[in-house]
C-alpha cells in the first residue's frame, strides 16, 4: 500500500515507524512543514517531505495526524489533488459527519484513534466508520492490526476512546513514574527502578489481556493474607488512587467535549 501520513508530529511519526518496522510491502510518506526534526526517518525507508500534495494522487490511504485546527487548511490543500481516496483521520474531536462534509462526500472517511505505542506495534487503536464505508474501514482495521490491536467501536464512543486509549498511554506512564520514584526511595538506582516498574506493569497488562478476567481476581492472587500487598493497596485507596484516576479520565473527556 502507498500510505501518505500528513502531520509528522508525535503520533504521525509513531505510526510511520510502526508501519515501517512491523508491516511489509508498504510505501510510507510522512509530511510536515518543517522536516528537520524527522529527516532521520528516511533511514527507515520512509519518504519525508514538506509537500503535502507531491505524489498524493498515488496514495491508497491518507492518514491525518494533524491538530483539529489544522484540518481545514490541510483538506483545502489536498482535496483538489485526489479522487476517491481512503482518508483515515486521527484528529481528536472531529466527527465522521464533519469530515465527510468537508471532503464533500467524495472520499471514504474512517476515524482512527491509535496511541503512540503504534511505534512498537502495541497500540490500542479504536476505529469507526459508516456502513457505507465498510470496505474502507475494514482495510484500515487490517492495517492497524499490524500496529497492535484494532477495535471497531461506535462513533459516539470515539471521544471516550481517545481518553481511555490514547491519553491512557500518559496515565499509565505516570503510574510507572510514580512507582519508579518510590523504588528509588526504597533503595534502587533510577535505571533499575524503571526497569522493574516497567516490566511489572507490562506483566500485569499481559495477564489482564491473556486471562480476560476482572483485575481484582488477579489482585487476589498477589495479596497474601496479612501480607504487605494488601496494606499497601489499602493505603493507596485511602489516599484516593482509583478515585484520582477516574476523576482524571472524566476531566480529560470533558475537555474533548468542549
Ligand atoms: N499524541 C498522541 O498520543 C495522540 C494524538 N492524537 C491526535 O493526533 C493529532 C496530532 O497530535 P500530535 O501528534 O500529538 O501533535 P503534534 O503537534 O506532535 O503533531 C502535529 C504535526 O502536524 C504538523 N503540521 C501542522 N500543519 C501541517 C500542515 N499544514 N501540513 C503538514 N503537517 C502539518 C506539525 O508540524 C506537527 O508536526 C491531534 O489531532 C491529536 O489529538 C490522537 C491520538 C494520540
Ligand atoms: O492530548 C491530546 O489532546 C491528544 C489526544 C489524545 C492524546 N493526545
Amino acid at each position: 500500500m502507498n500510505i501518505h501520513i500528513i502531520g509528522g508530529g508525535n503520533l504521525g511519526v509513531a505510526i510511520a515507524v510502526g508501519l515501517a518496522n512491523y508491516s511489509k510491502g508498504n510505501h510510507i510518506t510522512i509530511t510536515r512543514r518543517n522536516t528537520a526534526q524527522i529527516q532521520h526517518l528516511s533511514q527507515n525507508g520512509i519518504i519525508v517531505s514538506s509537500n503535502n500534495i507531491e505524489n498524493i494522487d498515488q496514495a491508497d490511504l491518507i492518514i491525518l495526524t494533524i491538530k483539529p485546527y489544522q484540518i481545514d487548511t490541510v483538506l483545502n490543500e489536498i482535496l483538489p489533488h485526489i479522487s476517491n481516496k481512503i482518508i483515515a483521520s486521527a484528529v481528536s474531536g472531529v466527527s465522521l459527519e464533519t469530515l465527510q462534509q468537508k471532503a464533500i462526500g467524495a472520499h471514504p472517511i474512517v476515524r482512527i484513534m491509535p496511541n503512540i505505542a503504534a511505534q512498537f506495534a502495541e497500540s490500542a487503536t479504536c476505529i469507526s466508520f459508516s456502513e457505507q464505508n465498510k470496505e474502507a474501514g475494514e482495510h484500515v482495521v487490517s492495517l492497524f492490526n499490524y500496529l497492535g490491536t484494532a477495535i471497531v467501536i461506535e462513533e459516539k464512543l470515539m471521544d471516550a476512546a481517545t481518553v481511555l486509549g490514547a491519553c491512557g498511554t500518559a496515565y499509565a506512564l505516570r503510574y510507572i513514574r510514580a512507582s519508579m520514584q518510590a523504588g528509588i526511595e526504597i533503595g534502587f538506582d533510577a535505571q533499575t527502578a524503571l526497569a522493574i516498574a516497567s516490566q511489572t506493569a507490562k506483566g500485569a497488562a499481559k495477564m489482564a489481556l491473556e486471562e480476560k478476567i476482572h483485575p481484582e481476581q488477579l489482585i487476589d492472587r498477589v495479596t497474601t493474607p496479612q501480607g504487605c500487598t494488601i496494606v499497601g493497596l489499602n493505603e493507596m485507596e485511602h489516599r484516593g488512587f482509583s478515585s484520582a484516576l477516574i476523576r482524571g479520565i472524566k476531566t480529560s473527556l470533558q475537555k474533548i467535549k468542549e
